[in-house]
């Protein structure tokens, strides 16, 4: 058994991290006070008597609840962006690479992936590393993602809305429309790429789920000659071993969804399923994960799971 501190017990994150620790089978919990749960002293005591601890907090208060640790025990996850190109702490998605997941099991410091970057990471890091798309190659990539992905102020912003702002959300809307979304600098370190993507967020009228796409054309491949196929085969080989990353039949649209992808159909779980599809020199990628579990809260837990020596799957 080992304990744990939820920093950030009350957030999205937060309560999704608890809902899976209260059902595993190793873990005691630390909590905190509500009332308290922006005391300084409160936290620094409690990050400081776990064996691990969550941070589910804005970046500002994760970089400061970093700094609370005083001892060299406390295992540290951050959701937050603040730490994810830091080269003191170890990027948490394993299924980049087993390096990656041996420095996860290693390491008392891990960065919890962005949503959207765990489904654009996936798809192209292994691209990159097996190099089927050369690091140079501009890329763009387009997401749709449920509300919940903005925390609570978002969630409010729908749930709590009046008439007219109701009216004005209840369609797909385009966001990040300055073009650097925060999690353009993780893209671009995990993947090595030499530009960041152009990348185009949507936040659609539904709670949580969402689809990561990244089209390509065959002349952006290091063989412009390859077919998609081949594409999708190099994926499924590099996640061949994996639990949480399954690669589709390549060209499935036809028989997902009666045509059409749902971007929930992956909610409740910590799968990101990888789609494949083709039409001669034209490719699309896509990854569908829920951004409250492969996005943030799963792979929080699935990261702890690894850094504890469990089985990844644990409570998941
Ligand atoms: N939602 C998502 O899909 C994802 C979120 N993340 C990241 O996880 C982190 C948390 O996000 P999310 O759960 O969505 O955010 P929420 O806004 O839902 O929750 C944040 C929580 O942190 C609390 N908080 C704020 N400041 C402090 C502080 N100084 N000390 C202690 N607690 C504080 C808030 O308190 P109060 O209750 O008073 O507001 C709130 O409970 C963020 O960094 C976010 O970027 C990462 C991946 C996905
Ligand atoms: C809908 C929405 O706003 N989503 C968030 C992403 C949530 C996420 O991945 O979290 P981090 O903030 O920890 O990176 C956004 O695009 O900024």
């Amino acid at each position: 058994m080992f304990t744990v501190f939820v920093d950030g017990q009350e957030g999205t994150t937060g309560l999704q991290i608890k809902e899976r620790l209260d059902k595993h089978p190793e873990v005691t919990l630390l909590e905190i006070d509500p009332a308290e749960r922006k005391s300084v002293d409160a936290r620094q005591a409690l990050l400081n008597a776990a064996d691990v601890a969550f941070l589910c907090l804005p970046d500002s208060a994760a970089k400061e609840s970093a700094a609370l640790v005083t001892n060299d025990t406390t295992r540290l996850i951050d959701a937050s962006t603040a730490h994810r190109t830091d080269p003191a702490w170890v990027y948490g998605l394993p299924e980049i690479n087993a390096e990656q997941r041996q420095r996860i099991a290693q390491s008392r410091r891990v960065a919890n992936p962005g949503c959207h970057a765990t489904g654009f990471n996936l798809l192209v890091a292994p691209l990159v590393a097996r190099g089927l798309l050369h690091p140079s190659t501009p890329l763009s990539c387009q997401s749709l993602t449920g509300y919940s992905g903005g925390g609570k102020a978002m969630i409010a912003q729908y749930e709590d809305a009046d008439t007219e702002q109701r009216a004005r959300l209840q369609g797909p809307a385009h966001y990040g429309l300055n073009l650097n979304h925060k999690h353009l600098p993780e893209m671009q370190a995990v993947c090595g790429l030499a530009l960041p993507p152009v990348f185009t967020p949507v936040v659609g009228p539904f709670y949580q789920g969402m689809v990561v796409t990244v089209p390509l054309h065959a002349a952006q491949l290091t063989m412009p000659n390859r077919h998609a196929e081949a594409v999708r085969d190099a994926l499924a080989e590099h996640y061949a071993d994996s639990t949480f990353v399954q690669v589709q039949p390549y060209n499935v649209e036809g028989s997902v969804d009666g045509g059409f992808i749902n971007p929930q159909a992956a909610n409740g779980t910590n799968q990101n399923q990888i789609f494949v599809f083709g039409h001669g020199e034209r490719i699309l990628l896509m990854s569908r994960l829920d951004n409250l579990g492969k996005g943030a809260s799963g792979a929080a837990v699935q990261n702890m799971n690894i850094m504890m020596g469990l089985p990844e799957q644990l409570s998941l």
